[in-house]
């Protein structure tokens, strides 16, 4: 089921194109990246998906119906990359006060946070002030306040940032656990292998256009080069083929090939195994996702104008 689509939506910033003409879909419960390079449009476009501002033109449908900011909102959760928290407030305090304004009564509010500061191990921490949290710390705090309310769609801009990798992997979990009850993530990041391992599905933004729109999986499907790695038992004396040619060997032991048209992997292996050469491991290679966002951000042919005009 869909949970949020946009249709050809545009945003202007005085002359300048911020968001020209996106449209896309995400699914409940998935996990959605937004990707872009610097200026690409996604904060513009995270500030139309929570209401903050009206698209100029273009429709945005939310749970089934036309988006309404005021309605919708208490089902929203934005983690803005920006913090926005009271420094001299106390933090429990804090945390019931934001959870009130997301509509839960305060004995509501009262149980979440408990549940939420005895799983991300917060609960000493009641009666400290936000100014007295370091970074990372704030940080947890920022995404318990978000989620708190368990709203339908979640967006989270860069929510690892700051925090060390044990912090990171308890709120990693939490993002899963929350798509699996039936929230739905939207995450925005530059930090590509996050993206990999976390995000379902994909659009990634440039110049204000949508340049690629896929599965995690299927994308790197599509851009795969029909490299292989291959690690042999023993070196060969030389290697010759029509099927294939060896891009990389180290030692002639672990070699990367990439096979040519026309032929398959099972070329490769019946090359080797006709030799009397064991094969000790044989998988494809897909590129990285950020291999591809590099690929995707430089083949678009603005980025290469705005180049030449450095040049
Ligand atoms: N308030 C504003 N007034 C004028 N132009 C703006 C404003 N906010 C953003 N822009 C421009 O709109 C474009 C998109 O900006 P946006 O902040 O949406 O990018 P972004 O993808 O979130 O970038 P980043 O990854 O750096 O946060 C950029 O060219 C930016 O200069």
């Amino acid at each position: 089921m869909t949970i949020l689509s946009l249709e050809h939506i545009k945003k202007y910033y005085a002359t300048q194109k911020a968001v020209d003409d996106i449209s896309f879909s995400i699914e409940q419960g998935s996990i959605f990246g937004l990707l872009g390079p610097n200026g690409a449009g996604k904060t513009t476009l995270l500030r139309m998906i929570t209401g903050i501002f009206y698209p100029d033109e273009g429709t945005i449908t939310f749970d089934g119906k036309r988006f309404d900011p005021l309605n919708d909102i208490s089902k929203i959760g934005y983690m803005p990359e920006e913090r926005g928290l009271y420094k001299k407030m106390k933090i429990g305090e804090q945390a019931l006060y934001l959870a009130q304004l997301k509509g839960l009564s305060r004995h509501d509010a009262m149980q979440k946070i408990k549940y939420w500061f005895e799983k991300l191990e917060m609960q000493s921490w009641w009666n400290k002030k936000i100014e007295d949290l370091s970074k990372g710390m704030s940080q947890k705090l920022q995404f318990v306040t978000t989620v708190l309310h368990e709203p339908k769609l979640i967006i989270l801009d860069e929510p690892f940032s700051g925090l060390d990798p044990l912090n990171a992997n308890l709120i990693k979990d939490e993002i899963f656990n929350l798509a699996q009850r039936g929230s739905t993530i939207i995450f925005s990041t530059h930090r590509m292998e996050q993206v990999e391992e976390i995000c379902n599905h994909i659009v990634l933004v440039n110049l204000g256009k949508k340049i690629l729109d896929g599965t995690v999986k299927g994308v790197k499907q599509d851009f795969k080069d029909n490299e292989f790695s291959i690690q042999l038992a023993e070196a060969p004396l030389s290697i010759a083929s029509d099927a294939f040619d060896v891009v990389h060997s180290d030692d002639n032991h672990k070699l990367t090939v990439k096979i040519k048209n026309g032929y398959r992997s099972n070329d490769v292996l019946l090359y080797f195994l006709q030799q009397g050469i064991t094969i000790e491991s044989f998988s494809e290679i897909l590129p990285s996702l950020n291999e591809i966002f590099i690929r995707q951000v430089e083949g678009t042919h603005a980025v290469t104008r705005s180049f030449q005009k450095i040049a």
